[in-house]
């Protein structure tokens, strides 16, 4: 009998840990991991009827597999809307078609329509010998005579399989495969349903309507997320724009960051009739007289990060290095319905240096052109926590944690 190199039963799966939100400005991502496999996923809806998939780090055979395999899946939904789908591959320990998969099932089920309608989950089976093993890691992998890859829903149904391998196999050895591959599946269903339950859920969706309420004036989950720590030691459950669809649209038409962020504070507090924390950001760079400033999201027209990175290159040619400084600028407001003239404000910053070419693929909008000289990297290539603990808007959390309290209780 051959000893799992962790160890496990034939038929465990290993631990998933999931980092839902994981790219604060895409509507739905999530960095997925089991065993060293670390897989990054993210999926927007897009006007064409049909999967697109951007694999890196896949082979063809695997992203063509991938896409496959969605579209099948995603049949119903793909008749009124299609879908762009990326997946990064940042570590293969194995297991990496399945991984690759559970990442967009992961990532799916963040977006606000729901695509899948049952709990998909993908493991593999590999045969070595006459073993069975589920879930195999890379030193597994590489003895296994066939691996079977399924993806099932939460009832163990079976709803997409490849097999591979240099040996056939006969049906009595396919037949243990698919059971203990349909088991493994839907487990890791489950603990993906577990992972999410504890990390989303409770956060954005879950009514405990004996608690107080704060609303964040945002749809974006990932700085949401990086507010709920701050509120949730205190009792707080906190809401977002999301859960207020019927909301207006909200004009930023003030002359600063604080204008802009007190007009949605105040606005959606006298609607909502709560508490309500809004913020605006912003680049400014010292060579442009402060722009792109409170214009930052729409720098170069519309709200395209690559469009905004191309106009600021373009408008700092020629400027040396040691002239291009410019600092990132969050201001925060707080706000109470009816008392327009109580509202609490605050900021923060973050400085750096423009750089002529971006470095890093990390965070959004201005993150790889801008250089953090105490951390000798762009903030692009800071992990999430990084930059949560140096960027602007923790700053600004940080200032706002001691006087939110007595200001809400006032
Ligand atoms: O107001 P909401 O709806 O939350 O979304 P927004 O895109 O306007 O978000 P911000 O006001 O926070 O930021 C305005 C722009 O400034 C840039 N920006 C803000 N924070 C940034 C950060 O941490 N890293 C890189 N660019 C950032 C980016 O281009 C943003 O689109
Ligand atoms: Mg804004």
């Amino acid at each position: 009998m051959m000893v799992r190199t962790d160890n496990r039963a034939a038929n465990d799966v290993r631990p998933v840990k999931v980092q839902w939100h994981y790219l604060t400005k895409q509507p739905a991502s999530v960095l997925w991991q089991r065993g060293t496999t670390k897989v990054l996923a993210a999926v927007t809806e897009q006007a064409t009827k049909k999967v697109t998939l951007i694999g890196s780090g896949l082979t063809q055979v695997q992203s063509d597999w991938l896409q496959q395999t969605l579209t099948t899946l995603l049949a119903p939904a793909l008749e009124k809307t299609g879908l762009l789908v990326s997946v990064t591959v940042l570590e293969d320990g194995g297991s990496l078609l399945a991984e690759a998969s559970n990442a967009v099932f992961g990532a799916l089920q963040l977006l606000p329509e729901q695509f899948l309608p049952n709990r998909a989950a993908a493991v593999t089976a590999i045969l070595t010998g006459n073993e069975t093993l589920v879930d195999a890691s890379d030193t597994e992998e590489a003895v296994a005579d066939s691996t079977l890859l399924v993806v099932t829903d939460n009832q163990e149904q079976i709803l997409a399989m490849t097999l591979q391998g240099a040996t056939a196999v006969n049906s009595s050895q396919l037949n243990e495969l698919l059971l203990v591959a349909s088991q493994g599946g839907t487990r890791t269903a489950e603990q993906i349903q577990a992972s999410y339950q504890q990390a989303v859920h409770p956060i954005i969706q879950k009514e405990h309507s004996e608690m107080p309420t704060i609303v964040i004036a945002t749809k974006n989950p990932g700085k949401a997320q990086e507010f709920h720590a701050m509120f949730e030691k205190e009792g707080i459950q906190i809401k977002t724009l999301l859960d207020y669809p019927e909301l207006p649209e909200i004009n930023e038409t003030g002359q600063t960051f604080e204008e802009n962020a007190r007009l949605k504070a105040d606005q959606i507090a006298a609607i909502l009739q709560l508490p309500v924390l809004a913020d605006d950001s912003g680049l400014m760079v010292d060579a442009l007289d402060g722009r792109p400033g409170i214009y930052s999201a729409r720098f170069a027209g519309d709200h395209n990060d690559a469009g905004n990175n191309a106009k600021l290159l373009y408008e700092l040619t020629g400027v040396p290095a040691e002239k291009r400084t410019a600092h990132f600028h969050t201001t925060l407001v707080f706000a109470k319905p009816d008392r327009p003239n109580d509202d609490l404000v605050v900021e923060g910053s973050v400085n750096g240096r423009i750089l002529g070419i971006p470095r890093g693929d990390n965070g959004f909008g201005y993150d790889p052109l801008f250089y953090v000289p105490e951390l000798d990297k762009s903030m692009a290539e800071l992990s999430m926590a990084e930059k949560n603990a140096i960027s602007h808007r923790a700053k600004a959390i940080e200032n706002l944690e001691p006087l939110w309290r007595d200001w809400l209780a006032k």
